[in-house]
């Protein structure tokens, strides 16, 4: 009797995956040796809520901040999702934990997603569709991350604990490459670049090189170098820390803020010719405001008997060279700034800055990205005009921005061009007469010179005659032979 049940059980088993041919896949959230949240189930779950839940017809929300809601599958709900021509099904999955003791605190409800497939499919599904659903749902959940805008703290206000380093907020600052304006090909190429950073980890690995690319942005003030670094930011999806070179102390602390920067970010040092005194030249406003206490600082360390020091070049190139970022991801440095004739050569040499991005004056193809962006048209017949101007004329993009933004509700586009013309037509006359004056002021100059060379030069007198005497003696010597 037993092996007579025995074997109906069998053929019962089969003719139930006869029936059935269906195959199901769990993933669960917790689980592993320590269990962890699973990366699966996190991925899958912004899979679903990107693309899925659009489908689904019960959905759950959370609020991530006031602005972004995130919609997700509500638990024990499912959704029919495509995958080249092949149906499939996603269930949420809910499984109230018994009362047992538990040693981990999630264990009251365990959830699941279970994916459903016919056995036909599967080695579609289990060989690219969830490879697929894994790598979209990481791309889902990085855009749907905050990324957060760093600024370092001075030291006085660090402590044991490691945040205390870098405050940060949300970086929220909305410029994108289709909003800067920029000449076409030379956007594209940076974007270019870029990606090629992005997805270049084995190739870094292979040169032997850490994983990260330095850019030099320099060009006069409101031609948009902030505006590129947020645009960058957006654009590979990265954490920015604006490092305030001015209230680090040394080396040593610079290297280690440095240490707390995380992977998939930029390091920004905004004008660079001024917060090492490699110039002299400019200060930072901050570093204005900041001078008073400074120097009580100063005053108070020497007092103590501590010499004073400061972040120094060779500190800035080892930071570049990136010794400390060796094991870590990918990371991009920008330096901006408005003198780039100013900085040291050794600072700015390829292989420490990758990159030189000369950001200029508004060209035609600059204004017409910001008459898309502010006025919302593509052509005007007072375009020419413009592009006219501009040539003989050099405006920043942030100058022709504001002349474009419209200063009331019943402006209309034409009054917004034709202040623009006006503007520009005004810079033009400014330009022409200050180059006047200093053509002027060079003559006067010249003038001055000549003076001076009018009365005769007795050394330049000695020095001819004498000229002259050898030429005659040589051509004597000669003609006497
Ligand atoms: N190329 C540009 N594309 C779009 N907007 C721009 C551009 N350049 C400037 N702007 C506008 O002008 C403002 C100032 O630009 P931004 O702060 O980027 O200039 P900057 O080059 O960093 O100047 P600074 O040298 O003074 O730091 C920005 O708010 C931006 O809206
Ligand atoms: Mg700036």
């Amino acid at each position: 009797v037993p092996r007579l049940r025995m074997h109906l059980e069998g053929y019962a088993h089969k003719a139930v995956s006869h029936i059935n041919p269906y195959v199901e896949i769990t993933f669960p959230e917790y689980g592993g040796e320590r269990l962890e949240r699973c990366q699966a189930y996190a991925a899958i779950q912004s899979y679903l809520s990107a693309s899925a839940s659009a489908r689904a017809k019960r959905l759950k929300a959370s609020v991530k901040d006031t602005r972004s809601l995130v919609l997700s599958m509500d638990d024990n709900e499912e959704v029919v999702d495509e995958f080249e021509g092949v149906k499939l099904w996603w269930s949420c999955l809910i499984v109230s934990g018994n009362s047992t003791i538990s040693l981990h605190p999630f264990s009251e409800n365990r959830r699941f997603f279970r994916l459903t497939f016919h056995r036909s499919h599967r080695d579609l599904i289990t060989g690219s569709y969830i490879k697929h659903v894994l790598a979209e749902g990481k791309a889902v959940a990085a855009n749907n991350q905050l990324r957060k805008l760093f600024t370092n703290n001075p030291s006085s206000n660090w402590h044991y604990y490691k945040e205390s380093k870098w405050s940060y907020g949300a970086f929220e600052h909305p410029a994108t490459f289709d909003t800067l304006a920029m000449e076409p090909s030379k956007k594209r190429e940076i974007m270019n670049d870029l990606l090629k950073f992005q997805r270049g980890k084995e190739y870094y690995a292979r040169i032997g090189k850490p994983w990260k690319r330095g850019y030099l942005l320099y060009g006069p003030p409101g031609t948009g170098k902030s505006t590129m670094v947020a645009a960058m930011a957006n654009f590979l999806n990265y954490d920015v820390y604006d490092l305030e070179l001015t209230t680090v102390k040394d080396n040593t602390e610079l290297r280690k803020l440095l240490i707390e920067t995380s992977p998939k970010s930029i390091i920004v040092i905004e004008d660079i010719d001024c917060s090492l005194d490699l110039t002299g030249q400019r200060k930072t406003r901050k570093q204005e405001k900041d001078d008073h206490e400074e120097k009580a600082d100063s005053v108070k360390r020497a007092e103590k008997g501590g010499e004073e020091s400061k972040v120094t070049l060779s500190g800035l190139l080892n930071f570049i060279d990136g010794l400390w970022s060796a094991s870590g991801g990918e990371r991009i440095l920008v330096f901006t700034t408005n003198y780039v004739e100013k900085l040291d050569p050794v600072l700015i040499r390829r292989g420490r800055m990758d990159k030189h991005i000369e950001m200029s004056y508004c060209c035609f193809e600059s204004f017409k990205v910001l008459a898309r962006n502010y006025l919302g048209v593509e052509a005007h017949l007072l375009f020419a005009t413009v592009g006219q101007l501009l040539e003989e004329t050099k405006m920043t993009p942030a100058d022709v921005a504001e002349n474009l933004m419209p200063k009331s509700d019943d402006e209309d586009v034409e009054a917004c061009l034709e202040r623009l013309i006006e503007a520009l037509g005004k810079a033009k006359k400014e330009a022409r007469m200050k180059s006047e004056e200093e053509k002027a002021a060079e003559a006067t100059a010249a003038r001055a010179m000549a003076d001076k060379e009018g009365q005769p030069n007795w050394w330049d007198v000695y020095l001819v005659n004498r000229h002259i005497k050898h030429a005659s003696r040589a051509t004597e010597i000669k003609e006497s032979r």
